[in-house]
């Protein structure tokens, strides 16, 4: 594979730097000047309808930015990804979590074989599993039904899982329920057990690697509190009745006393944040049913072949992705806010914090040179109304310029009226109020300056008929593209995570300290002291 382009030594560059000088946004005189501009600016991807015409966008920064996309070759990238080539090249993997949707039938030979029929092999048993827990076929050790399903695991073995099933409520089997543990601090583990029959409940040991530090510790605490709460006649069978794992070192599973056949794999080109829609998905599919997953999936796949077919300049993901870099290089934004007009959807910034973050958080381009212009947004967000109500003041009127994401669904997942009132309108009247006051503003009488809305403020509205397993599928694909077209802008390896090594090595390091085996001489006097703070008010 060539170097990186250096995005900063492109025309599409220079253009976007020379447009951003003394750029004035107007979006006023915008839509005065175009009447179309809102036609103009919605596009459609499966059933998403994005609109962009509340960007700080016209015609030359558009062309411009699709310019600056052929600089950096990205469909050559793109193409590249869903072939299956060693874009990850700090680990020297493909990366095919597009692969994971690809209907049956389909065919895409990687480093020599078919990876689909691989995929629908593992997707079969999935189905299977969950068929037996959902109808009550497969039992626990004193031989009643699940009620409750665990997942342990953390990052993207926890993130998408919990995202999900949180966003799919709406369609999760009667009388199942699902539980996520993920963070080392033993309160997450023992509120998450709290009230749970050990007889109706199930654990997922979820983990790419099954070798991260905060997973087993949680798999081996839950296979203890089995232990500990289940008659001791009933406890030789327990793990093998109690426990199943996802991973792809499935000789780690066996060692942990998870029988290999409870077992579903996955591929090291699948990256953790990445993996929702592979076997790290086996909770949702359990909650959901086969068919409502088998939806999901080809929600995922309608906006990949978006993505891999549509020209740049109705591309959603491209277009959402190239303004991302337009705010972030040009117009000095430092964040980006995710603003769901839906409860349900209220882990969603949380999962894009993975997503967004892990992926094009780097210094480096993936040849190893330094990148020498921003990368890697922040994002950050919360359901709306509950944002309007906390941090919206600083969206509105704060010195700094935050591009927002806007998403909301035509249909309610839950119908309530208030009287006469449909509630869900008064939500959406609250999105459409909001997006309107960003981008236009209103002026104030120059005696009350605090009253002012300078407007031109940015927002992208996303919408959609209603939060259905495929929809959310598409919205998660849909974020994943315009990642991927920010990291192939910057030059960066947007699938691998080397950041988050030297903090884990640390803390190993820092163990025997913290137990005061170790007198801590070795550390530098800030760690010392805060080790010694700890352990004098450890009682
Ligand atoms: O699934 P695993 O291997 O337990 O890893 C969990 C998470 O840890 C990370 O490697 C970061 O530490 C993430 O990329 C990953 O999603």
């Amino acid at each position: 594979m060539n170097g990186p382009v250096d995005p900063v030594h492109t025309d599409g560059w220079s253009q976007l730097g020379k447009l951003a000088a003394g750029f004035q946004p107007d979006l006023r005189a915008a839509f005065a000047d175009d009447p179309d501009r809102a036609q103009r600016f919605a596009f459609a991807a499966a059933d998403l309808h994005v609109d962009l015409s509340k960007n700080l966008v016209d015609a030359d920064v558009l062309a411009a930015l699709l310019q600056l996309a052929s600089d950096v070759g990205l469909e050559t990238r793109r193409d590249a990804m869903f072939r299956g080539e060693h874009v990850n090249a700090t680990e020297n993997r493909a990366v095919l979590h597009t692969a994971l949707r690809l209907p049956e039938g389909a065919t895409l030979e990687v480093d020599g074989k078919d990876v689909v029929a691989e995929v629908h092999e593992t997707l079969r048993r999935i189905y299977d599993f969950a068929d037996r827990v959902r109808s009550g076929a497969w039992t626990g050790v004193t031989g009643q039904r699940i009620r409750t399903v665990v997942n342990i695991g953390i990052g993207g073995s926890d993130l998408g899982p919990v995202m999900a099933y949180e966003a799919l409520k709406p369609y999760v089997q009667d009388g199942l329920e699902c539980r996520f543990i993920s963070n080392i601090d033993p309160t997450d583990a023992a509120t998450k057990l709290a009230g749970l029959d050990p007889a109706t409940t199930l654990f997922i040991v979820s983990s790419k690697t099954f070798g991260t530090l905060e997973t087993l510790t949680n798999a081996r605490l839950c296979r203890s509190w089995l232990m500990e709460n289940l008659p001791q006649s009933e406890r030789s069978e327990a793990v093998a009745r109690h426990f199943v794992a996802v991973s792809t070192a499935l000789d780690k599973v066996a060692d942990f006393g998870i029988d290999p056949q409870n077992a579903f794999g996955f591929w090291d080109w699948v990256g953790g944040r990445y993996s929702i829609d592979s076997a790290i998905g086996t909770s949702l599919a359990v909650a959901i049913g086969p068919a409502g997953f088998a939806e999901f999936l080809a929600g995922l796949h309608a906006i990949d072949e978006h993505f891999r077919t549509t020209p740049l300049e109705r591309n959603v993901p491209a277009l959402m992705g190239l303004l991302n870099v337009w705010y972030t290089n040009f117009l000095s934004a430092q964040t980006h806010a995710v603003l769901p007009y839906s409860q349900l959807l209220h882990r969603f910034p949380a999962y894009l914090q993975q997503l967004t973050m892990e992926s094009n958080g780097k210094g480096v381009r993936w040849d190893g040179t330094k990148v020498d212009t921003d990368t890697g947004e922040i994002f950050w967000g919360e359901p709306g109304t509950n944002g309007q109500h906390a941090f919206y003041q600083l969206i509105h009127q704060g010195t700094r310029l935050i591009p927002a994401d806007f998403i909301g669904f035509a249909n309610p997942a839950y119908p309530l009226k208030d009287g006469e009132t449909d509630v869900h309108e008064l939500l959406m009247a609250n999105f459409f109020a909001q997006t309107q006051a960003l981008a236009f503003g209103r002026e104030a009488p120059p005696d009350q300056p605090y009253r002012n809305f300078s407007g031109n403020r940015p927002t992208t509205s996303i919408m959609a008929p209603a939060l259905t397993p495929a929809v959310l599928g598409q919205l998660i694909a849909l974020y994943e593209h315009i990642t991927f077209t920010e990291g192939a802008v910057w030059g960066i390896d947007s699938f691998d995570q080397w950041g988050v090594e030297l903090g884990k090595k640390l803390a190993l390091d820092l163990v025997d300290v913290v137990a005061g085996k170790d007198d801590g001489a070795s550390q530098d006097a800030s760690t010392r002291a805060l080790v010694d703070y700890y352990r004098e008010h450890r009682s």
